[in-house]
């Protein structure tokens, strides 16, 4: 059964899904912060990405935390497309988490656990950690077969060597085993992890390359080590605040984490080691004890003090952000002040609206003291030439080939309709393009789907006039702007 789950992942991972913004690499700017026209799969908007590389630029250097960020604009305009390539340019050591305002409203946990809980996956903690480690030459391996076969455990020694010095380790079975999993034998350069006894073989000594008259293309050659034969070594783990919380309800042994003082740190590890990374996604977390929190915080905040652990603060992206409620407004204006806060990302598309929770109105549906705190960047709608170059890497990413005069009767509807309108009619050509047995996407694919399906516009206008055929409609034609789409909103 095990099998046949696994062998049915492998096939699922073979299919590459194309998400809406998985053209995006990048923000696509230069060495200096400046734009590029088109890179990483960013087109125009430069400006906005200018200030989104000037943000990135101040997180990536660590130093300040919990400033907030605004990009505003209208529908379709790239802010989530900023968002994916601030998070695209970020290391994979910060963290970056991402959520629609609205997923916070659940009945399984309160609102402000749900942000809480985005806050800390925002929240890198870089743990160092001391291990001891034997490096060296293999000299020998001296293994003592039993006389009689299972009458005893194997035994044997171990020979290693640096430049400077020369040891022989006794060996138990474990050891033993290990060795010979790795197929060590004399003149390999190994090294071995003492906590752990994991064997780790590191090439074969420069000094025997001799010794073989056909190398294979997969042996690699190291110089023996110098030094000690015994070293101390720093290994880095890099884990989220909320990793850790989760971690800790699970076992709910935060008095296991108290209680090492020493070796802290390799706790974590440990930990990591025995349960897994894996353990952190299966099942729900539910809410985390504040208390738990408050003693990995102190766990944490001594580590620091004692140079163990390093916080690198992330970003967090909230998007559809005037889904928010005041509540969640007031206990993000405080979440802000703690001195371990991601950057906080936000976005929106609303104009001057009604903050959720209360009866009034503010910019963005933000109250006023927290769009004070932010930094706003503004995306503007893109030109003709935009949509074209945009439309060009979908039919890239999509692979589809399509006609030039396709191309340009599709910037024409993006231009007339909007640019998600326009990326969602590629696939729909491409497949009617297929359907007629076609290789190159021609305007005729592009009218058939364009009639095939209506964009806000045509959809309201065609309301507008069968509106007496459908229930409840209380919209009467002198009600809209121009399209209508006031209308419909109302
Ligand atoms: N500058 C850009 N370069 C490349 N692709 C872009 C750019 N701007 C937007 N896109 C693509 O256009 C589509 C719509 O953009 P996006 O979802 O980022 O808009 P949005 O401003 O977040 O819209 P909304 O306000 O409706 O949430 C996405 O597929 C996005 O990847």
């Amino acid at each position: 059964m095990a099998d046949l789950k696994l062998s049915e992942t492998r096939d699922l991972t073979r299919i590459e899904r194309i998400g809406a913004h998985s053209h995006i690499r990048g923000l696509g700017l230069d060495s200096a912060l400046e734009p590029r026209a088109v890179s990483e799969g960013m087109v125009g908007q430069t400006s906005a990405r200018k200030a989104a590389g000037v943000i990135l630029q101040m997180i990536k250097e660590g130093r300040i935390a919990g400033r907030a960020v605004l990009i505003a604009g209208q529908p379709g305009t790239g802010k989530t497309a900023i968002a994916m390539g601030m998070a695209k340019s970020l290391g994979l050591e910060t963290p970056f988490a991402m959520i629609s305002a609205s997923e916070i409203f659940s009945l399984e946990m309160s609102k402000t656990e749900a942000l809480m809980q985005s806050f800390r996956k925002a929240i890198g903690v870089r743990i160092k950690e001391e291990t001891e480690v034997i490096e060296g030459e293999v000299v020998e391996v001296q293994i003592d077969r039993p006389a009689v076969a299972g009458a005893a455990l194997k035994t044997g020694k171990l020979t290693m060597k640096t430049t400077e010095m020369e040891g022989v380790y006794d060996l138990g079975a474990k050891m033993i085993e290990s060795l010979g999993k790795e197929k060590v034998q004399s003149g390999d350069v190994i090294a071995i992890d003492k906590p752990s006894g994991k064997v780790t073989k590191l090439g074969r000594s420069f000094s025997r390359s001799r010794d073989y008259d056909a190398i294979g293309p997969q042996v690699r050659f190291v110089q023996c080590p110098d030094g000690e034969l015994q070293k101390r070594k720093e290994i880095v783990h890099c884990v989220t605040l909320h990793e850790i919380d989760v971690i800790n309800s699970r076992v709910d042994s935060v008095a296991s984490l108290l209680s090492c003082t020493s070796g802290a740190v390799s706790w974590v590890s440990t930990v990591m080691l025995t349960q897994g990374f894996l353990a952190l996604f299966t099942g729900d977390t539910g809410e985390i004890r504040a208390e738990v929190r408050e003693q990995i915080d102190t766990k944490v905040a001594e580590w620091r003090e004692e140079g163990k652990a390093e916080i690198v603060p992330g970003v967090l992206f909230i998007d559809e952000v005037h889904m928010l409620d005041i509540e969640c407004f007031s206990f993000l204006n405080r979440a802000l002040e703690n001195e371990m806060a991601p950057i906080v990302v936000v976005a929106t598309n609303r104009g001057i609206t009604t903050i959720r929770g209360t009866n009034y109105k503010s910019p963005h549906g933000i109250p006023i003291d927290l769009l004070d705190r932010l930094l706003i960047i503004t995306t503007q709608p893109y030109t003709k030439d935009d949509i074209g170059k945009i439309l060009d890497i979908r039919c890239q990413e999509e692979d589809v080939e399509m006609a030039e005069e396709a191309k340009a009767l599709l910037t024409h509807i993006g231009v007339e309709t909007s640019l998600r309108y326009a990326i969602h009619l590629i696939t729909a050509a491409a497949l009617a393009c297929q359907k007629r047995k076609g290789k190159v996407v021609e305007n005729e694919d592009i009218t058939r789907v364009y009639n095939l399906f209506l964009d806000v516009k045509r959809s309201t206008q065609y309301l507008m006039e069968y509106q007496e055929q459908y229930m409840f409609s209380e919209a009467s034609i002198g009600d809209g702007d121009e399209d209508g789409t006031n209308a419909m909103r109302s």
